[in-house]
């Protein structure tokens, strides 16, 4: 990208932040601006910036930046952005793989993240790609479009039932325990959920909702906490995934374990790509016809490996789970937030569970940073929870 093209806003401001891509709504804007920032937004056309279109955006003076998961954050910007004399950094996504925190640790540069505004919003389209795929939506609604309709039949796009099923998940935080409240409340399923921490609430939850079930008259839910990723893999009919993508979760989902699920279960990946090994799920697909999936994440995105965009037991979407228009708003406002914040000197808040008191609008956003992954090594204040009188 030569000459990257900016759109300006408060053009004085004292600090001088950048975001490397226009983003859903004001109320981010403001924020800066209020904050008393001056913010340049690239405008370029280019989808994916590189280290190099992002060196030219920072340039010689810049105190933030607003950066997008697409975006390889690491030594090179961080030193950048550090020379130019700022310390503020925010991702524009809950999932921070993009980032070397390392990296930002070494130049003392707050790296932020907006959790909780998306959770919701991606369990529901886990919940929608779960459907599409069990009931083989997208495969009937090509038979239509393609004019193949000439009548009901006994055996025509039969799938799966959902309702009395198990419904695994692997990685039980925010979303995952949103995605499998969803299932056993909409379809009545029963959760097998494997983490590293026990989901107590999601427990309690399902438990409470089996006991209102029973009280029913109807067939209560029931839930297990696995042992294993394997454990769940093997006994569900589901599974959905939601875990981080780290060094322990990358090609969680390989051949080997594909090969211990039943063979007509739905695989669910909304969180990102390389936790599953593609080549080895196309080559599943293709010797499993029962066997389906609903990818919104890729591992080589924005690319699929050959051979899935053809398979009729596959629904694809390209990484929207996450796009609604108050979640995308809000996540663009708690990124705003984190650097203004953090310009300003303010205190990171609490809870970064708890971010609605950030994307009120029609009231002042608290004094502190709604996320910063790395607050503790950077040895930052933490803001007291504030006590209801
Ligand atoms: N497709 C999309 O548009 C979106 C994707 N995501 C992805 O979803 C991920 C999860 O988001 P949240 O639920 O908010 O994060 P979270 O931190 O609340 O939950 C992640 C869970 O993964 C668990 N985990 C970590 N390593 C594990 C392992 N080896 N095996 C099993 N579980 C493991 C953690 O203990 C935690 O409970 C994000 O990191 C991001 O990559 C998030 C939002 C939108
Ligand atoms: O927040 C994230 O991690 C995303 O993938 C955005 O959709």
């Amino acid at each position: 990208m030569a000459a990257y093209s900016v759109q300006v806003f408060n053009a004085g401001g004292k600090f001088r932040v950048v975001s490397t891509k226009p983003m859903p709504g004001n109320q981010w804007i403001q924020a800066l601006v209020n904050a008393g920032c001056r913010v340049e937004v690239c405008t370029s056309q280019k989808t994916i910036l590189s280290v190099e279109d992002i060196l030219s955006l920072i340039g010689s003076r810049c105190d933030g930046v607003i950066g997008q998961l697409t975006e390889e954050w690491g030594e090179t910007l961080f030193s950048a952005l550090k020379k130019a004399g700022g310390h503020a950094f925010s991702n524009m996504a809950v999932g921070y793989n993009n980032v070397d925190v390392e990296a930002a640790n070494k130049h003392g540069i707050a790296v932020g993240n907006t959790p909780g505004v998306l959770t919701e919003t991606t369990a529901e389209l886990a919940a929608a790609l779960t459907l599409s795929a069990a009931r083989r939506v997208v495969e009937a609604d090509d038979f239509m479009r393609a004019g193949k309709y000439d009548g009901w039949l006994p055996n025509l796009f039969v799938g799966n039932l959902l309702k009395g099923q198990t419904v695994g998940i692997i990685g039980a935080g925010r979303i995952g325990s949103a995605y499998a409240r969803m299932m056993v409340e909409g379809f009545k399923m029963n959760v097998i959920y494997y983490d590293l921490y026990q989901s107590k609430f999601l427990e309690n939850f399902v438990t409470a909702y089996g006991n209102f079930l029973k009280s029913q008259g109807e067939t209560p839910v029931t839930w297990k906490r696995a042992s294993s990723a394997e454990e769940v893999l093997r006994e569900a009919d589901v599974v959905s995934l939601h875990p981080v993508l780290d060094k322990t979760t990358y090609h969680l989902i390989n051949k080997e374990r594909l090969s211990m699920m039943k063979k007509e279960a739905v695989l669910v990946n909304a969180s990102r790509g390389p936790v599953i090994d593609e080549v080895a799920l196309v080559e599943h697909l293709k010797v499993n016809p029962m066997f389906r999936v609903g990818l919104d994440v890729f591992e080589d995105e924005p690319y699929m490996k050959p051979g899935l965009g053809e398979l009729p037991n596959a629904v694809v979407v390209p990484h929207i789970a996450s796009a609604s228009k108050w979640t995308r708003e809000g996540m663009a406002t708690l990124a705003a937030l984190n650097v203004a914040g953090k310009l300003q000197g303010f205190p990171v808040w609490h809870n970064s569970n708890m971010v609605l008191p950030f994307l009120d609008e029609n009231s002042p956003a608290p004094k502190a940073c709604p996320s910063i992954v790395n607050a503790k090594v950077l040895g930052l204040q933490v803001a007291a929870p504030v006590s209801k009188m």
